[in-house]
């Protein structure tokens, strides 16, 4: 296929150099799409119908009987399944009925392959045919008489796995091919599940593009795998409408977006636009470069203050106080006060953006003049209510009425003019809320204020006000816990004629302001019919593990259900209690130890305690990574901070001090919820070292 592409020459086909580029660009990204990915098979299971898919008849019995007839217990047989596999076997008609097997089997993949003629070889795992690969069970078979899995090493078909949905004789196990994919030592970067999408994922990843899904799950439970599944689903059944209005994925910082990046690629989508919400926000000439405090903070995050910005806002239209007087040749035509302000005050009723109403006044004042022109015997068209529109006399009059506002300027005067602020927020934010918000020193201009990550999405609130934002068809919110209101507000307008999905767990909220309920966030988000879901089953941290974070879950999130764990193998788990001069020597041999196994290496500290472990890590010749950064199997060992761990996962993890986790925060809430993220980033082995004691929840095991 992809030689296919190579070999188009579009000279003669192009009517222009425009034509010419566009065509060259679409060609380059189709060879992108088409590339190979080292280790990544072109198919991953076989679907065996009862019958054609689509068609009524049993016809398709035979088709499953012979498929019955080649099968084998999982890893036997193999190069057998490997050469059937690869649809030569078939093509050369090896077995009778090959027509049938071709009607009723399906292979099934990351992407769709046709073969020289043009017809399927392998069907994209998003197509409606695929569907049973993840959701047929012995319960509900939906026609398909075999599901076969394939498991690969390094690229190499090395095994297969037989259900037989149909047959009574044939009881229920578990997969040993999930089994063995989730246990997979982890090394780089998020890798793709499309092979193992369990049918409760596969529910979410296959919702309708219309509705908004909010997905509440346990660490691990595959919320991120899930909403980067869904994205390229909706980009396959609706491929045409969201290239037009585009997608993207929200995440909580770069080092985050960096872990993810490959995955959408890997599955043949390169359009998929990735930016965390600061990135949304920002604006040319509004650097941010101040801080807040978590009071000022929660404040300026707090809903409260899209009102406060609105009033603002429409405070800068005023009444007019003179006629508007259009001269055209020798006459003059007058438009009196009181009939301005009529046209204002439907404007205002109407609440139009301000930008939109300000566009609109002009026209409309125009209009009051083509009115005395008519009713004066004149027959004036649209040509002259377009030239008294832009009257310097109708100017003037919008000016003084409806004059433009800068969005960042009317923050800079909110932020640097009590009284200002305390006329549009009288009502809505107390004396001593209002105090907490003003900047001591009042900025002089937009470019020298030192704007907060907070201000910024107050300035991206009052530019919608003035200018609709336009919106994408879908977002993807990942870690959404950790957005304050008005940043569900800055994300929600960029899907407002689009759909979301907003994924996040209660527990690991970690911010001042963080969600208290998903109702809530859906309604800040402006999709306040958006379906909540729950993810229970744990891929990522084992039980052992998962059972011991989970101790602190009734202090940070009382009523979220614990999250179960489908690892099979225990884990190494250890708590070490050391001397408190020896600790850092005691997490470098806690890193050596865990480099002596396969797989990545992340150790989790509170930010405070990272100078003296580099020393520490630098003094033992030890080399590490920052987080986002790709482990490879040389370069294995991370140094994460507490406040980077959340969404990223090590096969090994090494905890430094949970007391200095937990103390790293403001409050003991958050700290606690940011040491449950730290203990459940781990997917083989976790190895808590401390010499302070342990938070209380913890204490009373460990070794
Ligand atoms: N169906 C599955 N098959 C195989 N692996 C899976 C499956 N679902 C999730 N995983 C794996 O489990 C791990 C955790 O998934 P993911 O990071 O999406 O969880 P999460 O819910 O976003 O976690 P967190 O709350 O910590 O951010 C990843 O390595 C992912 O690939």
């Amino acid at each position: 296929m992809r030689a296919d592409v190579e070999a188009l020459d579009i000279r003669d086909v192009t009517a222009n150099w425009v034509n010419a580029e566009a065509l060259q660009h679409q060609i380059e990204q189709r060879i992108a799409a088409l590339a190979d990915l080292a280790h990544t098979p072109l198919f991953f299971g076989r679907l065996t119908y009862l019958a054609p898919p689509g068609t009524d008849g049993a016809g398709g019995t035979d088709g499953a009987g012979d498929a019955g007839g080649t099968d084998a217990a999982h890893g036997a047989g193999a190069a057998n399944g490997a050469a059937r596999a690869d649809g030569r076997d078939r093509a050369d008609g090896e077995a009778a009925g090959a027509e049938d097997d071709a009607a009723t089997t399906y292979y099934i993949g990351r992407r769709h392959v046709h073969d020289a003629d043009g017809d399927p070889m392998v069907i994209d795992w998003r197509a409606p045919v695929s569907q049973a690969f993840y959701q047929a069970s012995r319960k509900q078979p939906m026609d398909v008489a075999l599901r076969r899995r394939f498991g690969y090493t390094g690229g190499e078909l090395t095994a297969y796995e037989d259900e037989h949905l149909t047959d009574p004789t044939e009881g229920d196990r578990a997969s040993r091919l999930l089994q063995s994919e989730i246990e997979r030592p982890r090394v780089g970067p998020m890798r793709d599940i499309v092979a193992t999408i369990q049918p409760e994922q596969d529910e979410i990843v296959r919702a309708g593009i219309g509705g908004t899904v909010c997905v509440q799950g346990a660490p691990g439970t595959g919320k991120t795998a899930v909403g980067l599944h869904r994205i390229a689903y909706l980009l396959y059944a609706h491929r045409e409408r969201l290239s037009r209005t585009g997608t993207l994925v929200v995440g909580p910082n770069r080092s985050f977006l960096r872990y993810i990046e490959q995955v959408l690629p890997a599955l043949g989508e390169l359009q998929v636009a990735q930016a965390t919400v600061d990135d949304l926000v920002a604006r040319e000439g509004v650097a941010v470069r101040g801080t807040d405090d978590a009071q000022a903070a929660r404040i300026k995050g707090d809903a409260r203050m899209a009102e406060v910005l609105r009033r603002a806002l429409r405070s800068h239209v005023t009444m007019p106080t003179e006629a508007c007087v259009v001269v055209r040749g020798s006459r003059r035509w007058r438009v009196p006060a009181y009939e301005i302000e009529e046209i204002v005050r439907q404007l205002l009723d109407r609440d139009m953006r301000y930008g939109a109403a300000r566009e609109a006044l002009p026209q409309r004042i125009a209009h009051a003049v083509l009115v005395r022109m008519e009713q004066a015997g004149e027959a004036p068209d649209d040509r002259v209510q377009d030239a008294v529109a832009r009257n310097a006399a109708v100017k003037a009059t919008v000016k003084a009425v409806w004059p433009p506002v800068d969005p960042a300027k009317l923050v800079l005067r909110l932020l640097s003019d009590p009284e200002f602020l305390a006329e549009h927020a009288e009502g809505l934010l107390t004396a001593d809320e209002q105090k907490a918000v003003v900047w001591s020193r009042p900025a002089r201009s937009v470019r020298s204020a030192k704007w907060s990550p907070a201000d910024a999405v107050l300035i991206d609130e009052a530019a919608d006000l003035i200018q609709r934002t336009p919106s994408l068809g879908h977002v993807v919110l990942d870690e959404a816990q950790d957005l304050s209101p008005m940043q569900y507000r800055a994300v929600g307008r960029r899907c407002t004629t689009g759909s979301a999905t907003v994924l996040g767990d209660l527990a690991q909220g970690t911010t001042p302001w963080a969600t208290g309920s998903w109702q809530e966030a859906l309604a800040h988000l402006g999709k306040p019919d958006g379906l909540v879901e729950e993810l229970t089953q744990g891929f990522r941290v084992p039980r052992q593990v998962i059972a011991y974070a989970s101790r602190l879950l009734p202090a940070i999130a009382p009523g979220l259900t614990e999250a179960t764990s489908v690892r099979e193998a225990p884990g190494d788990f250890s708590v070490r209690a050391v001397p408190a001069g020896e600790l850092d020597a005691e997490v470098v041999a806690a890193c050596r130890a865990a480099l002596r196994h396969e797989g990545s290496i992340g150790l989790i500290a509170a930010d405070a305690r990272l100078p003296a472990l580099t020393e520490a890590l630098t003094a033992a010749g030890l080399s590490w990574l920052a987080p986002g950064e790709e482990t490879t199997p040389e370069s294995r060992l991370t140094l994460v901070p507490a406040t980077l761990a959340k969404g990223l996962e090590y096969d090994h993890v090494v905890l430094d001090e949970p007391a200095a986790v937990v103390d790293g925060e403001p409050d003991e809430r958050t700290g606690l919820r940011r040491l449950y993220v730290a203990l459940t980033r781990a997917v083989s082995g976790l190895t808590v070292v401390h010499a302070a004691p342990l938070p209380e929840l913890l204490a009373g095991t460990g070794s």
